[in-house]
């Protein structure tokens, strides 16, 4: 009898059409090449401090209902219309959760939330969802976790996130250094900032990896580096970093590195100790700063969504509409109460390179 080695741990392998297929079936048009474009310059402005207004990105930890998140996107390009000459605001639009342990991955693999992993239908589900935002004139952001996925919707995306789980991963830094988006780096879990640092030199690199094409097929990319990439400060097991003397260090930091101190604020996560209700206090300890002049902070994060706070699915129950399945969230009042307070704050700032 041969003796079996490979595919031990491999129940089954199911064909995934081609990116090409799929932008084939769902494509974009010039209009939303165009909301996809505008707004990555005017994150790069944003980011450098060429342009005054603060980058906002907003929206649900994690999608499960294209539904509610177009409903939720309705409100939010309408917010992003009145505050525009101050804010620059992108929706989150995250399809990828990486858990800590074990939990639901995200639409893109497991639309139908009953753990039938059907990334066939995520993948088109997500893409669809991405063209409906961007065609209101909203731009999305995503956190990229697979290095293959990006392929299928990444034409789309005006700001991506490498996480916290994965900024110390040379698959990730190697990712970012080709997406054609800006890329903002958590800090690591524990708190540490200088993997984030060093992810930020990294990508900046040429690279040469493994990735697919847009026919499917493998092959080797060779990427020319991302200049746009920053840092975005989450919190750690220590607590929060956003305090006036983490960003003094932590620009110092940069600065020695040579990185651009341009800062985004995740006012979640381990800044609020994932307690959603503790997001407005964040925000309005920044805007106090930024009002005072502080311009390394040059964008803020905010887990928001129709309905605060997070839901347990419960199997043969539809979900809450609009309320999250994962990280709990700031409902839509508060939310649209901060965007307004940090529209003011935004005002009073001057470009950097006026
Ligand atoms: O943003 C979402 C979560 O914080 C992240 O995916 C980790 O989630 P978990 O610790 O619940 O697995
Ligand atoms: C998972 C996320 O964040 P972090 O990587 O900071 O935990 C997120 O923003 O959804």
């Amino acid at each position: 009898m041969p003796i079996q080695t490979e595919n031990l741990h491999i129940d089954a392998l199911r064909l995934l059409p081609a990116p090409a297929d799929l932008a084939t079936l769902l494509p974009r048009d010039q209009a939303i090449s165009r909301t996809v474009s505008d707004s990555r310059a005017a994150i790069r402005a944003i980011l450098s401090g060429a342009d005054h207004r603060l980058l906002v990105i907003v929206g649900p930890c994690s999608i499960h209902d294209p539904d509610a998140a177009l409903d939720y996107a309705a409100h939010l390009a309408r917010e992003r219309h009145r505050l525009s000459d101050r804010l620059e605001i992108v929706m989150r639009t995250y399809f990828e959760k990486p858990r800590t342990t074990v939990g639901w991955k995200g639409l893109i693999n497991d639309p139908h939330l009953d753990g039938s992993d059907r990334i066939e239908d995520g993948l088109p589900a997500a893409r669809r969802l991405l063209l409906e935002i961007n065609r209101l004139g909203l731009p999305t952001a995503t956190e990229f976790l697979d290095p293959i996925l990006p392929q299928y919707f990444a034409d789309l995306i005006a700001w991506g996130a490498i996480g916290a789980r994965t900024t110390e991963s040379q698959i990730h830094r190697q990712l970012a250094s080709g997406l054609s988006c800006p890329v903002g780096f958590k800090n690591g879990t524990d708190g540490g900032v200088q993997v984030a640092l060093d992810a930020i030199r990294s990508a900046a690199g040429a690279h040469s990896f493994p990735a697919i094409t847009a026919e499917g097929r493998a092959a080797i990319a060779s990427t020319t580096g991302n200049h746009a990439c920053h840092l975005v400060l989450r919190g750690g097991h220590d607590g929060p970093n956003y305090s006036p003397a983490h960003i003094e260090s932590i620009s110092l930091a940069a600065a020695q590195t040579g990185i651009d101190p341009g800062i985004v604020i995740d006012a979640s996560h381990a800044n609020s100790g994932k307690d959603p209700a503790r997001q407005p206090a964040v925000i309005a300890d920044i805007a106090t700063r930024i009002s005072a002049g502080e311009n390394r902070i040059r964008g803020v994060m905010l887990e928001s969504n129709l309905v605060a706070g997070r839901q347990d699915p419960v199997a043969g129950q539809p979900p809450i509409y609009g309320q999250s399945i994962t990280d709990g969230c700031l409902g839509w009042d508060d939310t649209q109460a901060l965007l307004r307070r940090l529209a003011e704050v935004a005002q009073s700032r001057q470009p950097l390179a006026a």
